[in-house]
């Protein structure tokens, strides 16, 4: 009979420090990202989840400490270079342009040129190509609600919006999606859309961070929690051996991570 061997976190960081100031954002923070799995992340306001993130995409570089990728030290200049080797991030603003279609925001930044002289000389797109691979995009997480992927993104739903900037992160090849409280400005029922999509893209087989300062959703969909405090990571709980309410009590100090000794 054969042992399974462990698994390696696909996105990992340690020691991470970064300090504005005299504000210490992040204070040798811990991170690890396991294949396939929806890690969130909570944390009171200010504990330095979007310092966290902005280091793990390239937004920020830390002062101090290591992040991994593949098991491999990896360091990024911006989000390009994070978003080069696949990691992709849903922000808030989700960083669409409203005016233009959903396929063209799909590709936004990597369009696909025609073959030949046009479109290496000239730059025309691709767009039989894009309209395709659009569409398997979106039917590939059952967003094919959606019908018509020529329709300008400002005339779809908020639900919907994030629906497309979802996919977008999720299309491409990218190993890892994060997502920056997807579902803070939509209502009940397009926040459910959106945890089923969350679902959907980690049945693709994509980790996925959702950073959320919702407690029911994060308990929904996630398979470990990460709890954020004081600018490191404080501790790692399973949603399943917890309640909502400890979980809370954990990530404010008035109480002890499991397995810690309260002070005395
Ligand atoms: N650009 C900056 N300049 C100065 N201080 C900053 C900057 N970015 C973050 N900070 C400070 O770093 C600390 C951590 O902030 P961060 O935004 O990472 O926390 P957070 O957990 O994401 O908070 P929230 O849930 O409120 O968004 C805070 O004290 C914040 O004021």
């Amino acid at each position: 009979m054969s042992t399974p061997v462990p698994q390696a976190p696909i996105l990992e960081a340690r020691g991470l420090v970064k300090r504005y100031g005299r504000v210490t954002a992040l204070d040798h923070a811990d991170f690890d990202l396991m294949p396939g799995e929806i890690l969130a992340v909570i944390g009171d306001n200010g504990a330095g989840k979007s310092s966290l993130i902005k280091a793990l995409t390239g937004a920020i570089r830390p002062d101090h400490g290591t992040i991994l990728f593949d098991g491999q030290p990896v360091s990024f200049d911006s989000p390009i270079d994070a978003r080069r080797i696949g990691i992709e991030t849903v922000y808030q603003n989700l960083a669409l342009s409203p005016a233009l279609s959903i396929a063209d925001n799909l590709f936004l930044g990597r369009e696909p040129r025609v073959a030949g002289p046009l479109g290496s000389l000239l730059g025309m797109l691709d767009r039989p190509r894009m309209r395709r691979e659009a569409r398997a995009a979106l039917s590939s997480l059952g967003l094919m609600t959606i019908q018509n992927i020529d329709q300008p993104v400002e005339t779809l739903s908020g639900g919907q919006r994030q629906g497309v900037a979802i996919a977008r992160a999720a299309a491409f090849g990218s190993r890892v999606v994060i997502m920056d409280e997807p579902t803070a400005a939509l209502g009940v029922k397009e926040s459910r859309k959106v945890l089923e999509l969350i679902l959907d893209v980690r049945a693709k087989g994509l980790p996925i961070v959702l950073i959320s300062h919702n407690m029911p959703h994060v308990f929904e969909v996630a398979d470990r929690i990460h709890i954020h405090r004081l600018g490191r990571r404080h501790a790692v709980v399973d949603p399943r051996a917890i309640t909502m309410s400890d979980a809370v009590a954990i990530m404010t100090g008035a109480m002890a991570p499991p397995g810690e000794a309260r002070a005395a």
